[in-house]
């Protein structure tokens, strides 16, 4: 992607219509908003949507997650590229060649100037240790087999991964600190973690290197989504 300035705070529009999530947008009213659109709302109002955000000037993440055979994410995120969003994600478990394939398809569907950033999900924020073992069947620590997709998202050109936020110092440490991590599984002191089974505050995420912090329910589902979304911003801007 080119120079653009993104704001490290990803609002997770995780609503069922659009008219909801433009009315949030319009509620919150930051000058810089970036915005997550995710599955229940792409699939609900598909890139219209995308497009009436970028109308208003927001910077959008689509978080579809991309997953299936290279040629079909080739397709796909050769469409997203299309639609001028800033960030997109694909699941690093569908191996390098498909990882390399979404970068072919970024690549003919934006000019290097407008390039999306490509992000992998590692291991779902909501993954625990036993449910990796027990149910994903991959032994070990989860910060291993971050780091094992983090190392593979890297080698296979993406600008970053989705991992949570007490795994951003071993990525950092080990792809280097330009190597973009986005961290879902926010949750402000005393917020309930709702199905999330890795999580950090605002400040703690920050403070140990998290490029992008993304939030959906903490703001999204507040009394008072505007002072929730200003009270996040001012713990971060409190962060050095
Ligand atoms: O590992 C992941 C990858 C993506 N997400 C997404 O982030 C938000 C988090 O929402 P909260 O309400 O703040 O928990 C949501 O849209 C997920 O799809 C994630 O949580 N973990």
């Amino acid at each position: 992607m080119g120079a653009r300035k993104l704001n490290p705070l990803i609002v997770a529009l995780d609503v069922a219509t659009g008219d909801q999530a433009l009315d949030l947008v319009k509620r919150i009213n930051a000058p810089d908003m970036f915005v997550k659109v995710g599955m229940q709302l792409f699939y609900a109002e598909g890139p219209e949507l995308v497009q009436k955000l970028r109308e208003r000037g927001i910077n959008v993440f689509v978080d579809l997650k991309l997953h299936d055979i290279p040629n079909t994410v080739k397709g796909a995120a050769q469409s997203l590229a299309k639609l001028g969003v800033s960030m997109l994600t694909v699941h690093c478990a569908g191996g390098r060649a498909m990882l390399e394939a979404v970068q072919e398809g970024v690549e003919a569907g934006s000019s290097a100037a407008e390039r999306p950033l490509i992000v992998g999900v590692t291991q779902l924020t909501s993954t625990s240790e036993q449910i990796l073992n027990e149910e994903i069947g991959i032994p070990g620590t989860v910060e291993k087999a971050v780091l094992h997709y983090a190392i593979l998202a890297q080698s296979s050109g993406m600008d970053g991964v989705v991992c949570a936020a007490k795994e951003v110092p071993l990525i950092k440490s080990t792809c280097g600190t330009s190597f973009i991590t986005v961290t879902p599984g926010i949750r402000p002191f005393g917020c309930d973690n709702h199905d999330q089974a890795r999580v950090a505050t605002p400040r703690d995420a920050l403070r140990i290197g998290s490029d992008f912090l993304v939030v959906g329910r903490a703001i999204i589902q507040a009394e008072d989504p505007v002072a929730a979304y200003h009270n996040i911003i001012k713990e971060m801007n409190e962060v050095n």
